[in-house]
């Protein structure tokens, strides 16, 4: 493909985003799809060029701390790639999440155009900012491709052939992109597909070793579609814990186990913590047969849709493995330390957090309900040292009407229905110190614009005010829902999701936990002093906790409560928790099943009632007049958050006023 002057390319591009055909029939899909979210979406002009942005110093080294074991992780793989390529002129990038090089490989002998070119650490390439590259197509899309020359959108790009790769993390979530380019190509794009391809299995390659490193105390089980490369090269890989459930998958794991449960990859449930059984016809105790002392092709395996795969399994090491690092590791600050019984990935997310803390960076905490989101946010803030309020809002509990003006204040006289004096916003509030947004998904889309400005102005402007006012923010924000699956549906601004993620924290469900006996130990003796027996001890470590630590909390208050009670197996009222003092569920799940079932204590009729997501009304109404209508109280009740209260409540004043209607 020849290269194409300015005005040709911005022509091509412009009559592309009117509909019309482009000159080129040659024209990959994946780059018309970027070019049509860069015209349509990112609102970007195909006639404006920019130069290739590198971000600062010191938000770089923000950037590489955040992907600090990945780039770990994936460093051997890259050599050896740039090796494999060594002559050709390549440079290769490692770009984060947000489509910042955080690794760079490339001749040191060209560094100042390749800096120029954004062939650099630090460039950063998402398709909102620099158009259709990549990097940005790759992190829009998920999907590895080339972006040769004038398939760039910025004519400024357009010497460029790059090609790229996803890499997902063990969640299934993309973390970075694994991109190799030149400065210099053949106009043929077809010279790239061996970049694919070599890009491609470097990525998964890197994913494999990810996997690897964070499974030393599971089974791993690899697979592939031949013996020969089974164990030296395998396609895929998942994890497998004690109790054969799901722990961890490679992208084309996740793949694989989709497809051998004849599921649609769109329609795929979260395959974590499902059992092996469910995908593939053995379980665990078949696991030692797939090790490597039988010949790869006596280790096949028959997938639940009848596919057959030859497998490798291995076995969880033992020992604890020996760190790489030389150095101990810092001692955490004591506000985040208590988050933690030694948990290996809680312990890993805690020492970034405390490298976070003294940071203004926004912070995004992701996990399930009640895994402790704002505890984290507090302790932040706690270990931040900044001086002003931890200020807390929770967006799905104000109804929207109100929540502009508790966030943003107002003046007096600005609103009817305003207090006389005028009312200073939460924003203003957290000036010094930090503003934790929970459930930061249910924010209108409305209000996210304001959000956003508050942001990137650094200013507040309360209703009825004339002008701005400055804030020293921290954010936090929070939010169980899968804020990348909001913005795709048009629920939530990307533009702002980039505002508040600049560094994320996934917090793991407590069912993933190693330290749950040791998180049982703590939070008895925080309640007093109690002690569990062996029945009681097993049947919560067996537990699966889907309402994490909030349900582990409830129980072991509601088994402390009943301990105390006279009982004849207990007379002396010992702080002894016994198997009887748990929740039935638990008691039964003991027995080995209803493993799934949240254990919150026993509830009377009502509650039961007003315990699912379609709750009887009344149900929810009587329970709320009980607690004299506190929402938390009502939660704790149920085994649900405060925002599944309110959104219940909404539901039910909805319903009623309908029915009212229509009875005239
Ligand atoms: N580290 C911890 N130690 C002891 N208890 C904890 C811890 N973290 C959370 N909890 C318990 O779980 C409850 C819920 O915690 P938190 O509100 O931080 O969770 P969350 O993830 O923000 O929940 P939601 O998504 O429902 O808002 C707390 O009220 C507390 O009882």
């Amino acid at each position: 493909m020849p290269l194409q002057s300015y005005a040709s390319h911005t022509q091509e591009i412009e009559a592309f985003g009117l509909g019309y055909p482009t000159g080129r029939g040659e024209r990959d899909q994946a780059v018309l799809g970027s070019w049509r979210r860069c015209i349509d979406h990112h609102r970007l002009d195909p006639a404006q060029t920019c130069e290739a942005y590198i971000v600062p110093e010191s938000q770089l080294r923000i950037h590489q701390d955040e992907s600090e074991s990945l780039i770990r992780i994936a460093r051997s793989g890259l050599e050896r790639l740039y090796q494999q390529l060594k002559g050709l002129d390549y440079v290769l990038l490692l770009a984060d999440r947000h489509g910042v090089a955080v690794d760079f490989l490339g001749h040191q002998a060209q560094a100042a155009d390749l800096r120029h070119a954004g062939l650099y650490l630090g460039a950063e390439w998402r398709e909102d900012r620099a158009g259709t590259s990549a990097v940005g197509a790759c992190l829009a899309t998920g999907e590895a491709l080339v972006v040769h020359q004038s398939d760039h959108f910025d004519f400024t790009h357009t010497q460029l052939s790059c090609t790229a790769a996803p890499i997902y993390d063990l969640r299934g979530e993309l973390a970075a992109v694994l991109d190799l380019s030149l400065l210099k190509s053949p106009a043929e794009r077809a010279s790239q597909n061996l970049a694919l391809n070599l890009v491609v299995a470097a990525a998964r390659r890197v994913e494999l070793a990810n996997l690897m490193a964070q499974s030393r105390n599971d089974w791993v089980l690899r697979f592939s579609q031949s013996p020969d490369f089974l164990d030296v090269d395998p396609d895929a890989a998942i994890s497998i814990d004690a109790r054969g459930r799901i722990r961890a998958t490679t992208h084309a794991g996740a793949r694989a186990l989709v497809a051998a449960a004849g599921l649609e990859w769109r329609k795929r449930p979260s395959l974590i913590g499902q059992p092996l059984e469910h995908f593939f016809d053995f379980d665990l105790a078949h696991l030692p047969q797939l090790r490597r002392n039988r010949p790869a092709q006596e280790r096949i395996v028959r997938a639940r849709d009848g596919n057959i795969l030859f497998a490798h399994a291995m076995e969880p090491q033992r020992a604890p493995a020996r760190s790489l690092t030389i150095s101990a590791p810092q001692p955490l600050p004591p506000a985040l330390g208590t988050l933690t019984a030694g948990d290996p990935a809680m312990n890993a997310l805690l020492h970034k957090a405390a490298r976070l803390a003294p940071q203004s960076l926004p912070v995004l905490v992701q996990g399930e309900t009640g895994a402790g989101k704002e505890f984290l946010a507090r302790a932040l803030h706690a270990a931040s040292g900044r001086e002003g309020a931890f200020i807390a809002i929770n967006c799905a509990a104000i109804p929207e009407a109100l929540l502009e003006s508790e966030l943003f204040g107002y003046l007096p006289g600005s609103w009817t229905g305003g207090a006389s004096k005028g009312r200073q916003g939460l924003i203003e509030a957290a000036h010094g110190g930090t503003l934790f947004l929970d459930e930061i998904g249910d924010m209108p889309v409305g209000l996210q614009a304001k959000l956003l400005r508050v942001l990137s102005e650094s200013q507040v402007t309360p209703v009825g005010a004339h002008g701005p006012r400055h804030v020293d923010l921290r954010v936090v924000s929070a939010s169980h829902r899968a804020l990348a699956t909001l913005v795709e549906a048009g629920q939530f601004r990307q533009d702002l999701l980039y505002r508040l993620n600049a560094a994320e924290l996934h917090l793991p469900p407590l069912r993933q936990r190693q330290d749950l006996a040791a998180m049982l130990d703590r939070l008895l003796a925080d309640l007093g002093g109690y002690h569990l027996d062996e029945p009681a001890r097993a049947a919560l470590l067996a537990h699966r906790w889907p309402g994490n630590l909030r349900e582990l909390s409830n129980v072991l208050r509601y088994a402390v409560a009943l301990c105390h009670e006279p009982d004849a197996a207990d007379p002396g009222g010992a702080q002894v928790i016994a198997l009887s003092h748990l929740p039935d569920a638990l008691q039964s799940a003991s027995a080995g099943d209803a493993q799934d079932t949240p254990a919150t204590p026993p509830l009377s009729a009502p509650h039961a009632a007003a315990r699912t997501e379609s709750a009887d009304p009344e149900a929810l109404a009587q329970l709320l007049a009980q607690c004299q209508g506190n929402v938390s109280e009502v939660a704790r009740l149920l085994g649900v958050n405060r925002s599944t209260v309110h959104r219940r409540i909404q539901r039910m004043l909805g319903q009623r006023q309908v029915h009212w209607g229509d009875g005239g």
